[in-house]
C-alpha cells in the first residue's frame, strides 16, 4: 500500500473460526515438518479436515424426523435437502475430500480445477465440474492454503453467482493477507472461514510464513 494512502476497509461480517484444539495443533505441526513425507502428509491432512469439518458443520441444516428405537418412539434429526455440495479445488483440496464427507455422508461433491500463476500470484480456473443452479445449497470448498486469497475469492464468487446461499471455506492455513481480502472481497456474501492456524504473513513469493509450503507439491509431487 502507498504511504500515506487511506487503509481499505475492512468490512467484518465474513466468520473466521480458527479452530484452537491440542489434536490439531499436533497435526498441524508435524504437516508443516519438512521431513514429513507424502503419504504421511496426506493422511495428517485427511485427518486433520475431519477435526476442522466438525467445527466448519456446525450450522448444517437438518430436519426433524421420528423413529422407533427398540425400546421406544422418538424424533431426532437427519440432514436436510437439498443435500449440501463439497467442492475441492484442485490439486491440494483434492487430499481434502474424503475426510469431509466421511462427516457429511449425504453430500454431494462438484470439483474445481484453480492454478495460481506462480509470477503474477493470479488465479486462473482449468476445469469446473458442478451443478449450474446452486440456489438454496449450503456449499463447502475445500482448499488447504488460503494465501493471497486470490483462488478462494474466484471460487466463492463463482459459487454464489450459481445461486450458493452459504459458503463455508475449510482451509488448513491462512495468512493474515488472505483473510482480509476475502473480507473485504467478499463482504455481504455469507461465507465462513475455518482453520487450524491464521499464520505471520506472505513472504515475497506469495507463501504462508511460517506455513508449510506448497501443499499440492507436497501431497502429490511437483507438478512439472
Ligand atoms: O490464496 P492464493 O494466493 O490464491 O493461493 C492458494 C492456492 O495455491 C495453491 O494451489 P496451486 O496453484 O499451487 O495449485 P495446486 O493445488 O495444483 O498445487 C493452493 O492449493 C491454493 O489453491
Ligand atoms: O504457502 C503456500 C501458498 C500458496 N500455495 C501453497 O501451496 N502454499
Ligand atoms: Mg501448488
Amino acid at each position: 500500500m502507498r504511504a500515506g494512502a487511506p487503509r481499505p476497509v475492512t468490512v467484518v461480517d465474513m466468520r473466521l473460526h480458527v479452530v484452537d484444539h491440542p489434536l490439531v495443533a499436533h497435526k498441524l505441526t508435524t504437516l508443516r515438518d519438512q521431513r514429513t513425507d507424502s503419504a504421511t502428509f496426506r493422511r495428517l491432512a485427511d485427518e486433520l479436515v475431519t477435526l476442522l469439518a466438525y467445527e466448519a458443520t456446525r450450522d448444517v441444516r437438518t430436519e426433524q424426523v421420528d423413529i422407533q428405537t427398540p425400546v421406544a418412539q422418538t424424533t431426532g434429526v437427519k440432514l436436510s435437502h437439498p443435500r449440501p455440495l463439497v467442492v475441492p479445488i484442485l490439486r491440494a483440496g483434492l487430499g481434502m475430500l474424503d475426510g469431509m464427507v466421511r462427516l457429511l455422508p449425504t453430500a454431494e461433491v462438484g470439483f474445481l480445477g484453480m492454478i495460481r500463476n506462480e509470477e503474477t500470484l493470479e488465479a486462473s480456473t482449468y476445469a469446473t465440474r458442478m451443478p449450474e443452479d446452486l440456489s438454496g445449497r449450503q456449499v463447502y470448498v475445500l482448499d488447504p492454503m488460503l494465501a493471497t486469497g486470490g483462488t478462494l475469492v474466484a471460487a466463492i464468487r463463482e459459487l454464489i453467482r450459481r445461486g450458493a446461499d452459504d459458503v463455508t471455506a475449510v482451509v488448513l492455513l491462512a495468512a493474515p493477507e488472505g483473510v482480509e481480502i476475502m473480507e473485504r472481497e467478499l463482504a455481504g456474501t455469507p461465507v465462513t472461514v475455518v482453520t487450524a492456524s491464521v499464520d505471520e504473513r506472505l513472504n515475497e513469493h506469495g507463501y504462508i510464513v511460517p506455513g508449510l509450503g506448497d501443499a499440492g507439491d507436497r501431497m502429490y509431487g511437483a507438478a512439472e
